[in-house]
């Protein structure tokens, strides 16, 4: 395997301490370690030997190799150091952050986070995804165990996006590829249509729900109860109609299941479970706005994250007049044609989507 790789940095292993492991999962370890030369700790990210995780490193490199024209502070992702070898596992070192946002929404007295943070989290992983899709690469596994806080004492807080582990060109997006996080999987993918940038952007609309309301809007158990509650939330789709949980028992034996905390008739319901001073209307309207874009069934009719950037949302000086809603602006601007939730089975799709979506309709994809 090592000659799949070219590695650029390799420092001596026995200048870093390993301190403590930070993060843990099916690819390896996550570790904070101090270079005992320079006394400054990064994060090593140590990936296990096995044949699947090595090609899915060596990807992640090439990723991260694309990304390097990209400035890590100013375009909110991680910095990455290189790599090495370690015996036969590869080590990527990255700076070191301080938690993710999950953790960071965990941790919060109030059940949501409050405007002054959604804000700044919005713009900055707007900018994240603007710079990303400038190089035409799609993140693909966006959620807030993905996004890392820079210090949790700093105010505006800083986040940055980290694991490009399952990122990949646009180019090289595959008919029918799904693979991630079903919670924050667009409905293109769960239903096995090609999928590009648009694919973070529902992913980002879903984030935002969340640091709003404090919990997963839709966290379903399997993929049909994921697209059940998108359906029940936001409505169908003109172009297919989705099986009930009556029609899916008597036809399959299947029991579609309840795990949601919070069940929004509407995605305008958002509104309600933010801060209710009065000063702050306009600006909860406006992000309502921007996550119904965001979380616009139609992947072709999806705010891009350029578009979030120029919104009036981060413009206190645009009159309230012209902020009134995101579909509008966008009705202006160029046509975009083109921790530890359940993961996809790729296997079974086209056969499940048989199963959910009434034939005829099914044809037509989205
Ligand atoms: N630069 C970093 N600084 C601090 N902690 C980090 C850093 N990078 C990763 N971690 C921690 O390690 C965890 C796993 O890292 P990462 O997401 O890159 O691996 P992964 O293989 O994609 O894991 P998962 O299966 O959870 O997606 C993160 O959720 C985070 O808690």
């Amino acid at each position: 395997h090592k000659t799949q790789v070219e590695s650029n940095r390799c420092p001596d292993a026995a200048l870093l301490f390993l301190e403590d492991i930070i993060g843990e999962g099916g690819f390896g370890v996550v570790a904070k370690c101090r270079n005992t030369d320079t006394n400054k700790t990064v994060a090593i990210k140590i990936n296990k030997s096995e044949a699947g995780i090595l090609q899915q490193a060596v990807e992640e490199i090439a990723i991260l190799k694309r990304l390097r024209c990209l400035n890590p502070d100013t375009c909110n992702i991680v910095r990455w150091d290189g790599f090495f070898f370690h015996k036969e596992n590869i080590c990527m070192t990255f700076e070191l952050l301080d938690q993710s946002l999950y953790h960071y929404l965990q941790e919060q007295h109030t059940r949501g986070l409050t405007m002054g943070e959604l804000k700044p989290i919005l713009h900055q992983l707007a900018t994240a995804l603007a710079h990303l899709h400038s190089t035409e690469t799609v993140h693909a596994d966006l959620k807030p165990v993905n996004v890392m806080v820079v210090n949790r004492d700093q105010h505006p807080i800083q986040v940055k996006l980290i694991d490009f582990g399952l990122a990949c060109p646009v180019s090289e997006v595959k008919q029918g590829a799904c693979f991630g996080t079903v919670w924050y999987s667009a409905p293109e993918m769960l239903l096995g249509v090609p999928f590009k940038e648009s694919f973070d952007m529902w992913s980002l609309g879903l984030i935002m729900a969340e640091l709003i309301l404090g919990c997963h809007l839709y966290p379903g158990k399997t993929v049909y109860d994921v697209l059940r509650f998108m359906v029940e939330t936001q409505g169908q789709t003109p172009r297919w109609r989705f099986k009930s949980p009556e029609d899916m028992y008597y036809q399959y034996g299947f029991y579609a299941s309840d795990t949601r905390d919070i069940k929004l008739k509407s995605l305008d319901e958002i509104e309600q479970y933010m801060e209710q001073d009065v000063e702050l209307e306009k600006d909860r309207k406006m992000l309502v706005s921007l996550i119904k874009s965001m979380l616009n069934m139609d992947a072709s009719k999806r705010i891009m994250a350029r578009e979030v950037l120029q919104h009036p949302f981060f413009d206190p000086s645009i009159p309230e007049s012209s902020s009134a809603n995101a579909g509008e602006i966008l009705a202006h601007t160029e046509n975009h044609e083109g921790n530890t939730s359940p993961s996809i089975s790729c296997r079974r799709q086209r056969e499940f989507n048989r199963r959910i979506l009434h034939p005829v309709t099914f044809c037509c994809g989205l």
